[in-house]
């Protein structure tokens, strides 16, 4: 990746009239609903001047979209043509503030797909609301984005998973939703999704079984393995017993993200593709010594990047096909 930054251009933006490139600006993230309670979200409108200004600033309409997982910066770093936009200066964006998050927005292609990548996530234990840690996957639907591929790195909580291994998430266990912390919550607005959505086919099947075809094709496919995911809240790694819980329920791995941002993608509609690259062995006995560590999370997204970025772009080609199959 040869990161350059453009000088801002008119382009027809979401409602198909020209716009300025705005400077960034804070706006009011407080909206009151019609029985007069306010809500602190990000209003629709909002979410369109922030998507705007990404319009103007590239020439690239992205179909499909990656959230680079913590030390997994690196997938990024195939993406051709590219052209970077620090979120400090995208309206309305946070600011990473993780080690192992760039915090910039990088439009390009991967072989000939049009992305956008996020290298760097929001993360609930920084301090932002579900709903603002959600922002950038509404932002990728205003943007023309129809496939998210979400990545993340997580303790591996099944016996059989080794450090290095990665697991396509065949599903989640929204652990932070039980206890009522959604990024959905509050008012709806219908321009997104129904009030209401299903999530019992939250990870595309299709795309899981050709991420499988892809992983015998690669001669990966002693690495790959399918599982379970659950986001907790963060910043601290898990107990011994929090995990022994969670894999009584089914967990396969652990991480603090994901989850969310997959909530609020199917809400809008689009598909998704979760993959979890296992950093850590949850530490299930009292008589292990080993303790988790953000460095050794780190560590195993380098040792793997190379992996990482010949599967994921293989991956896109694969989806793109799928996509163009269903929308020709
Ligand atoms: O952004 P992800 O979910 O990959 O980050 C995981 C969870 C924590 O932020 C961090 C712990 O090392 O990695
Ligand atoms: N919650 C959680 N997140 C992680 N991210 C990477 N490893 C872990 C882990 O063991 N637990």
């Amino acid at each position: 990746m040869n990161c350059s930054v453009m000088a801002p251009i008119n382009v027809d933006n979401v409602n198909g009239t020209k716009v300025e490139s705005p400077a960034k600006k804070a706006l009011p993230e407080v909206e009151t609903d019609t029985n007069g309670n306010e809500h602190k979200r990000y209003s629709y409108e909002m979410l369109v001047e922030t998507a705007n200004f990404l319009l103007s600033k590239t020439p690239v309409r992205p179909k499909i979209g990656v959230i680079c997982g913590s030390g997994l910066g690196s997938l990024a770093e195939t993406i051709t043509e590219a052209q970077c936009i620090p979120y400090e200066e995208i309206p309305n964006f946070p600011v990473s503030t993780v080690e192992g998050h760039y915090g910039k927005l990088v439009f390009g292609r991967l072989g000939d797909i049009p992305v956008v990548a996020m290298q760097g996530r929001f993360h609930y234990f920084e301090g932002y609301p579900l709903w603002k840690c959600c922002l950038p996957v509404r932002v990728m639907k205003l943007l023309g984005v129809q496939t998210l591929i979400a990545t993340n790195a997580a303790g591996g909580l099944n016996p059989n998973y080794k450090i290095g291994d990665l697991m396509i998430v065949k599903d989640h266990i929204n652990m932070m939703g039980f206890a009522g912390n959604n990024p959905l919550h509050g008012p709806n607005d219908e321009r997104f999704g129904p009030r209401f959505p299903p999530m019992n086919k939250a990870y595309r099947f299709e795309y899981r079984k050709i991420a499988k075809e892809v992983a015998k094709e690669l001669n990966i496919e002693n690495i790959v393995k399918e599982g379970v995911y659950t986001c907790l809240g963060g910043p601290n790694f898990e107990t011994v017993a929090e995990l022994n819980m969670l894999k009584m329920v089914g967990v396969d791995a652990v991480g603090m993200s994901t989850v969310h941002e997959v909530i609020t993608a199917r809400h809008c509609d689009m598909n998704v593709f979760g993959l979890s690259l296992i950093t850590n062995e949850c530490v299930t006995s009292y008589d292990q010594d080993a303790e988790a560590n953000h460095e050794e999370v780190l560590d195993v997204g380098r040792m793997r990047q190379e992996i990482l970025r010949k599967y994921v772009t293989t991956l896109v080609d694969r989806f793109s096909k799928v996509m163009k199959a269903h929308n020709p």
